[in-house]
């Protein structure tokens, strides 16, 4: 569970009173996420998720926070954060930066199957395109720069193997980054994170789940599109137990993406290196996170391992857009 910060009753009711969203009824910490502190909030006007900042600063917010609410003024569903009087959508709390943002409604798709992984790649791609005129900038904070900021960090935590894996794709990744190609490829705000606990879907009446949601975007930054699209392909269109793709999902999010925003030649051509640096960013964190994580009151780690095998596959088994269909 990750609650890093205990948030009183009374100083969120104070908070919800402040922003016009009522007397609030129930604060329920929220066991899921390892980044920041989650309450849900039940408060007379609705429910809303309250988030208290563990690491981002007050000087970072702004980013992620207008974003959401550029996203949800463009018809793209997401978590709007509620403002006070003065419109400022960055409180406090307990001495840390907060934000109480929308309740999306539904669950989880824990096994997508085609139809979810459609409907994701096509409302990334919309995404992409909402983000296009969004006027602040923040770069991706777990990119290259932060990689090569925590390989020294982990290192001494390796076995001998995965530190020749680790080396061997920093310097593969440095290659990559500094081609042609890759200085060519579209570019925009990005979620970055967009795994399956951060989408939310809704059952309707015909049994079909829809798409109610993307949220958590305390990872997003300018970056590439090709690299969001890699992140999502690891983690909705893959085998979980042996990290391979399966490429029907994959297809399918990429041709539903396509349809919206059409690809490049580069993010095609590039898709396999691509798989490759989304799968080394989230071994390094959960690396990090594993061997030298922060006080909180519960704090279940996410498996290093997995992304360990997703990247070893990626490397043996390089996949392009398209190329299955052929
Ligand atoms: N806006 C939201 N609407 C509905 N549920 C949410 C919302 N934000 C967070 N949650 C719930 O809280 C859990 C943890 O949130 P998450 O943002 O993933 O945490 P963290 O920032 O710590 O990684 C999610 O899996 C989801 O169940
Ligand atoms: N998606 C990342 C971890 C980030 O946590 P989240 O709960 O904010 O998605 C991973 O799986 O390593």
């Amino acid at each position: 569970m990750a609650v890093f910060t205990e948030v009183h009753f009374d100083e969120a009711a104070a908070l919800a009173a402040r922003l016009g969203l009522g007397r609030l009824l129930t604060l329920k910490p929220i066991s899921a996420g390892i980044e920041n502190t989650n309450y849900f909030a039940s408060c007379e006007r609705g429910e809303y998720v309250l988030t208290v900042f563990e690491r981002l600063t007050a000087e970072q917010l702004p980013f992620y926070l207008h974003l959401m609410k550029h996203l949800a003024q463009r018809a793209v569903p997401v978590p709007e954060p509620q403002a006070d009087a003065s419109g400022e959508i960055l409180h406090n709390l307990a001495g840390k930066p907060a934000a109480i943002v929308d309740r999306l409604r539904g669950g989880h798709a824990r096994a997508p199957d085609v139809d979810h992984c459609e409907q994701v790649g096509a409302m990334l791609a919309r995404m992409h395109l909402a983000g296009l005129d969004y006027p602040r900038h923040q770069p991706n904070l777990r990119g290259l720069p932060w990689w090569d900021e925590t390989v020294p960090l982990v290192h001494p935590f390796l076995s001998e193997a995965e530190r020749t894996l680790v080396d061997t794709e920093q310097a593969y990744q440095h290659e990559l980054a500094r081609g042609a190609a890759h200085a060519r490829l579209p570019r925009g705000p990005i979620h970055a994170d967009l795994f399956r606990d951060n989408v939310m879907f809704e059952t309707g009446a015909d049994g079909r789940d829809r798409l109610s949601g993307f949220f958590d975007f305390y990872f997003a930054g300018v970056d590439s599109f090709g690299f969001d699209i890699a992140v999502c392909l690891n983690d909705w269109c893959i085998d979980l137990a042996t990290g391979r793709l399966d490429e029907a999902r994959a297809e399918g999010f990429v041709a539903a993406y396509d349809a919206v925003r059409p690809l490049s030649g580069d993010e095609r051509r590039l898709m396999p290196a691509l798989l490759r640096a989304a799968a080394f960013r989230f071994w390094l964190s959960r690396l990090w996170d594993l061997h030298l994580p922060r006080d909180a009151a519960l704090l279940t780690p996410h498996d290093p391992r997995h992304f360990e095998r997703v990247l070893r596959e990626r490397i043996a088994r390089p996949w392009h857009p398209g190329a299955s269909l052929a």
